[in-house]
């Protein structure tokens, strides 16, 4: 399958008084239709700065490079204008914080209905009202009461509700790329929950491909089919969900697993990455138990973990995953870990299963 979505050694860096801030040192990511990729990783690692690089909404002060095709087009030598186009049709970007991205002073609405009159091709195509539109859409996206919901302003929704009124704005355009980042902020277990099967159908309904940046890792376990985890503007570990978090490989992986609830809630010890001072290696070096010299001074490439022997490294081996369409992805996608201990040279060693499991 091509991807929708191919991202190439993106660097992304800002000015600062202390000197250029390295926010990304190169990512590459593939987006597929249908699938939900998460981005996930501490505070800093440079995941907002990546899901807005892609609808080009980084600041002007921001110097980026790399490659971003999107449908064959190379959206980092887009036209403000035809970036702007896309934003409102096949790229939706719902925003970190739903309760400022609602206009408080109009009904949801006048502004449901409003963005469905910006893509006209759908409402002349189907002969019903405006109204009619806006509650079906809100309805698909499971909002209880949804022409009530039409007459009611933001702050008479809930925070859930609110995103939903979010989800069905970016809809409009049938996009066929959606980025959310942190979806889930804020809500409590039950609209938490509300919000992964809301998104979900949203991705089986539209077939769109959806990337998805969130602190919670029980979101990601349970919306996402693919992960990557970030750490100091690097993808350091890729790989299908259910194995991700069975037998996470990176070091990095492994600490930031071992910080969750019900996993031990051990936080990693030491200073996290400093965008002011990058480094010549491993961003994850001053911290990693598992250092050696050569972490000091190169940057190791994402090695894919292909050897059976390398999967049964730290961590207990669950069952395999009950979703056949997630089971199928999962068989034809393979781990990538961003560490010398992965190096095909590193393979060779016997005690390293030991080592990491420490
Ligand atoms: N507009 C900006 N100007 C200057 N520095 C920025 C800007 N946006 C982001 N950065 C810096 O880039 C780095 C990565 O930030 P980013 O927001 O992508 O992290 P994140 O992984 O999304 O963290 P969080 O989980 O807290 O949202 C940080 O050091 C941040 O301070
Ligand atoms: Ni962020």
């Amino acid at each position: 399958m091509e991807p929708l979505l191919q991202i190439r050694d993106i660097q992304a860096s800002f000015p600062s008084a202390e000197g250029r801030l390295r926010a990304l040192n190169g990512v590459s990511l593939d987006l597929y239709q249908g699938r939900i990729f998460g981005l996930i990783g501490e505070t800093g690692s440079g995941k907002s700065v990546l899901g807005l690089s892609i609808p080009g909404l980084l600041p002007d002060s921001a110097e980026v490079s790399g490659s971003i095709r999107f449908k064959g087009q190379e959206l980092l030598k887009l036209h403000r204008t035809r970036l702007r186009q896309l934003r409102g049709s096949e790229i939706a970007f719902i925003p970190q914080n739903p309760a400022t991205s609602l206009n408080p002073v109009l009904t949801i609405g006048y502004q449901l209905k409003e963005a469905i009159a910006r893509h006209r091709s759908r409402s002349s195509r189907s002969g019903k009202s405006l109204t009619e539109q806006a509650a079906e859409l809100l309805d698909s996206l499971h909002m209880p009461e949804p022409e009530r919901k039409l007459r009611s302003y933001p702050f008479q929704l809930s925070g859930g509700m609110k995103q939903r009124v979010l989800a069905a704005i970016g809809m409009c355009g049938h996009p066929s790329l959606v980025i959310a980042d942190e979806p889930t902020k804020g809500l409590d277990a039950l609209v938490r929950a509300q919000t992964v099967e809301m998104m979900r159908s949203v991705v089986r309904q539209t077939g769109a491909a959806m990337l998805v940046i969130t602190h919670d890792l029980h979101v990601a376990e349970a919306l996402c089919d693919e992960i990557g985890v970030m750490y100091g503007g690097r993808i350091v570990e890729q790989g299908p969900v259910g194995e991700l978090f069975r037998q996470p490989k990176h070091p990095y992986t492994q600490g930031l697993l071992g910080s969750m609830p019900g996993r031990g809630m051990v936080p990693i010890p030491g200073a996290a990455y400093n965008p002011a001072d990058p480094g010549a290696g491993c961003a994850f070096v001053t911290r990693c138990r598992h250092r050696r010299a050569e972490c000091e001074s190169a940057v190791p490439e994402l090695y894919p973990v292909t050897d059976p022997g390398m999967s049964t490294l730290a961590g207990t081996v669950g069952p395999a995953s009950a979703d056949p369409v997630r089971s199928g992805f999962e068989a034809a996608a393979t781990a990538k870990v961003r560490c010398f201990l992965y190096a095909p040279d590193s393979r060779t060693e016997q005690d390293l299963p030991q080592r990491l499991a420490e």
